[in-house]
């Protein structure tokens, strides 16, 4: 089977991203990476870890050692590492979606991305609420994000929002796509037959049988027991204060959390290094980091490369996985 080509996305370049990318590029993949970027932020990294990295030639493959094959999207200002620039909003955005369309075209059979400085893009003018909403759009696809670590896969139901709006934004519609979405990736990306979900109630232990809210009784029950009328297997809705104990998460393949902060703190505490966040229903895989732009430690070259270096070997078997007369095979 022939390797699959990644685009390689820094995300913000103010943030560790170029340096993250920096050291991924003295390594040897499976994989051949195409860097989607502001080449001067990247050689400038390169020279600030005092890692090599050779000047990008149009004829030059990815190899260990620096060597690199890259579509410059320039940056509009010079890059302070640590203090993002509102002016690079658009050249930030425009290098993820540069990646989508050569993934959309098949020039590239999946897209690893660094973390992109929310705050920034939208001071920039630019109304950005994340790269997988950004990558929906773009593809005009539902996407659903899930973070994997080698503990667990947690799905969201809901992501950027404002907690206050969560109630409103859980409608059977949404939460119903949502599962339909996982269960067919956990089948198709993941090769597991007969996926078991966990889905987590939106309230205090789910509830109380309508005593601490209603939403599990007038929208995710109801959900729920279509879906099963259909085949899935899903449990809940469970409180989420117990369903994360190792007993009960090691029978399920993956859980459904209402909302970002229900689920992503345990698995991050479960294991920030490790952790990978994969979109589901794209076109193509996208896989990213889990950690932010850490602006605190962004020139240091202190950053650890790996989650980004997880997200390289999990998308690599993800587009291993769809590639045409590919053995099904677990792939993360
Ligand atoms: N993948 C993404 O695009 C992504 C993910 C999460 C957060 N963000 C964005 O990043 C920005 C900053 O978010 P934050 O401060 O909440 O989270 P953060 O992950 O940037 O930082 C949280 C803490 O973790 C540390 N940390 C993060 N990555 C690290 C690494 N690779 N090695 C060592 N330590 C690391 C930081 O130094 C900091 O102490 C926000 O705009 C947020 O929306 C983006
Ligand atoms: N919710 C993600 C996390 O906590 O890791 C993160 O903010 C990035 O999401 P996007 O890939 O949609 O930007």
């Amino acid at each position: 089977m022939q390797r699959p080509r990644l685009a390689l996305v820094p995300g913000e370049p103010a943030g560790v991203g170029p340096e993250l990318c920096v050291r991924a590029l003295q390594r040897s993949w499976d994989a051949d990476l195409v860097l989607f970027a502001d080449g001067a932020a990247l050689l400038a990294a390169a020279r600030h870890l005092g890692l090599p990295m050779q000047r990008p030639a149009p004829d030059r493959v990815s190899a260990p050692g620096g060597s690199f094959v890259l579509h410059d999207v320039p940056a509009a200002v010079a890059v302070s590492p640590g203090v993002p620039a509102p002016a690079n909003a658009a050249s930030t955005v425009a290098a993820l979606l540069a990646a989508a369309d050569a993934c959309l075209a098949g020039r590239c059979q999946g897209m690893v991305t660094g973390p992109v400085h929310k705050a920034a893009i939208n001071d920039g003018g630019i109304a950005y609420t994340g790269t997988t909403g950004l990558l929906a759009a773009h593809a005009g696809r539902d996407v659903v994000m899930m973070l994997a670590n080698p503990a667990m896969r947690v799905a969201l139901a809901t992501v950027h929002l404002p907690l206050r709006d969560v109630p409103e934004a859980l409608t059977p519609g949404l939460l119903e796509d949502t599962l339909r979405i996982l269960h067919a990736a956990l089948g198709k990306d993941f090769a597991i037959g007969d996926p078991v979900v966990a889905v987590l109630g939106l309230n205090p232990h789910a509830g109380e049988d309508g005593h601490l809210g209603r939403e599990e009784i007038d929208i995710i029950i109801p959900v729920l027991e279509r879906l099963r009328g259909e085949g899935m297997h899903l449990e809940g809705p469970l409180p989420a204060d117990t369903a994360f104990l190792p007993a009960k998460l090691a029978r399920f393949d993956a859980v459904l959390a209402m909302y970002h902060d229900q689920g992503l703190p345990v698995l991050k505490h479960a294991g920030f290094e490790q952790a990978v966040n994969i979109s589901l229903g794209l076109p193509y895989p996208r896989v990213a980091v889990d950690h932010g732009t850490a602006l605190d430690l962004a020139g240091s070259g202190r950053a650890d490369p790996s989650s980004l270096f997880a997200a390289i070997e999990t998308c690599t078997r993800l587009a291993a996985a769809r590639a045409p007369g590919a053995s099904r095979h677990e792939p993360a």
